[in-house]
């Protein structure tokens, strides 16, 4: 029997095989919600009707959807060199990428890992820096340092460091050789707090503590997005990263920015890097490298870091890790073009001179009833809720569901709801958003 692969076969009916990833299974099977078709600021359901993209998809589709500079990169690259290894042998693209991304990230940030994901981004990462410290004669640096309601990526290490508790306590004993900072949300001295809150530097103190306990000698890494993204869109308080970066310069520790979401214009430049002016040792980042078309991450680490490993046998590999995919030639196609369309569109710089506007859209939804905070920075939101008693959640998800009835597809974490649309986006569709949640939060008890 031969299988029919075109768009008629996708119209199934049978969802029992497909375990999807982060989803209420059941829920979704019980009323399904399919996108079929996307472009510019806009899915399409599978009923034909228009939602419009308030996430970026997962934060990733930076350049909106269907951008014909990017479909043509991937199909002309597809026909030209649709696979090339990595390992021992090379293709173009991928250091001409690599050279691209080192220009855009600001410091001495100049060398570029290729991984599928952010995930992989944040294992590399972490393994680097490991490595790093047994490279130069310290292997007693074993301990990895992240913070509580971090979010690093589903892999064993991204648990390990992550301090969001549904995506550990389920995995068992390998997220071992960790310690954790505390979180930086404080909404008794922060809430409504447009930016970053004044309070809250003295929280990367807590890096001074965990080196008096398990000394200084005993830790490779501290990992934190600059700006906490799933946990709920928690903005890093005036003074806290120049802090974590001065405490790991004391003491040898190597400070990763995991800017998987802040990547790539979320914040109105660059990257947090450039945002905040703190230069870390090594970024992890995927989602809108390539604007979510093709899969990809890319870790940057600085000259010294890669210069560390470059002794030894000259024919030595010196580190033991990648990926097959990585640098997939079609994945490096996507991410010129989408760099290209973020320096020719100058979507960052969009996105910086629209924050304002999104932001007094944002905090017009101050004062209906159960929001209880709202943080914005660049074109990012989350509106938190108050959770019903024993069902935390509930009211988010239900924001959801009204929301996408209505045309407009959100994020929820826990009862935050986490806006972060495409770079491109106009005033008429940020007014669409905010209307449509002035409309909706109302109705929900
Ligand atoms: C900071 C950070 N680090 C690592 C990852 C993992 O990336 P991958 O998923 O590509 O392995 C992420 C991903 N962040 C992410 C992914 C999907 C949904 C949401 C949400 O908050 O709704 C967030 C992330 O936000």
């Amino acid at each position: 029997m031969s299988v029919d692969t075109t768009a008629s076969a996708t119209a199934t009916n049978d969802l029992s095989s497909f375990w999807m990833p982060f989803t209420a299974n059941r829920q979704f099977k019980s009323a399904p919600r399919m996108l079929t078709r996307a472009k510019g600021m806009f899915y399409e359901t599978s009923e034909g009707r228009p939602v419009l993209d308030g996430t970026a998809g997962l934060w990733c589709c930076n350049a909106g959807h269907g951008d014909p500079r990017i479909v043509s990169a991937i199909q002309n690259q597809a026909a030209e060199l649709d696979y090339a290894p990595a390992f021992q042998m090379g293709h173009p693209l991928a250091f001409t990428l690599a050279s691209r991304l080192a220009q855009l990230m600001p410091g001495d940030l100049n060398r570029v890992f290729f991984t599928n994901s952010g995930s992989e981004s944040v294992d590399t990462a972490l393994k680097i820096a490991l490595a790093y410290h047994r490279v130069r004669g310290e292997a007693t640096r074993t301990r990895l340092i992240g913070r509580e309601r971090g979010y690093h990526g589903v892999g064993f290490g991204g648990i390990s460091v992550g301090g969001i508790v549904n995506n550990r306590r389920f995995f068992g004993s390998l997220l071992n050789g960790v310690d954790h900072m505390r979180h930086t949300h404080q909404p008794e001295l922060n809430a409504f707090t447009r930016g970053q809150p004044e309070h809250g530097a003295e929280l990367a103190d807590d890096l001074e503590r965990i080196v008096a306990l398990h000394g200084a000698e005993t830790i490779a890494a501290v990992i934190v997005e600059p700006m906490a993204g799933s946990t709920g869109v928690l903005m890093p308080p005036k003074g806290y990263l120049e802090r974590l970066r001065s405490i790991c310069d004391k003491y040898g520790i190597l400070l990763i920015f995991d800017e998987v979401i802040t990547g790539f214009g979320r914040l109105g430049s660059s990257f947090a890097v450039e945002r905040f002016g703190v230069i870390p040792d090594l970024v992890t980042t995927a989602k809108g490298i390539t604007s979510g078309t093709v899969p990809m991450g890319a870790v940057f680490a600085r000259d010294g870091i890669y210069d560390a490993f470059m002794h030894g046998a000259p024919n030595a590999i010196e580190l033991f890790h990648g990926y097959t995919y990585s640098a997939h030639p079609l994945a490096c196609a996507a991410a010129l073009a989408t760099l290209d369309i973020y320096r020719d569109d100058k979507l960052f710089e969009r996105a910086d001179s629209l924050a304002q506007y999104w932001e007094d859209a944002a905090f017009s939804l101050k004062g209906i009833s159960n929001v209880v905070d709202i943080r914005t920075m660049g074109l990012i939101a989350g509106i938190e809720l108050s959770s019903r008693p024993g069902a935390i959640g509930e009211r988010a998800f239900e924001a959801f569901l009204k929301c996408y009835d209505k045309g407009v597809m959100i994020r929820t974490t826990g009862d935050i709801i986490a806006l972060s649309p495409p770079l491109i986006i106009e005033k008429e569709h940020i007014d669409q958003i905010f209307n449509t949640l002035a409309e909706v939060l109302p109705t929900i008890a």
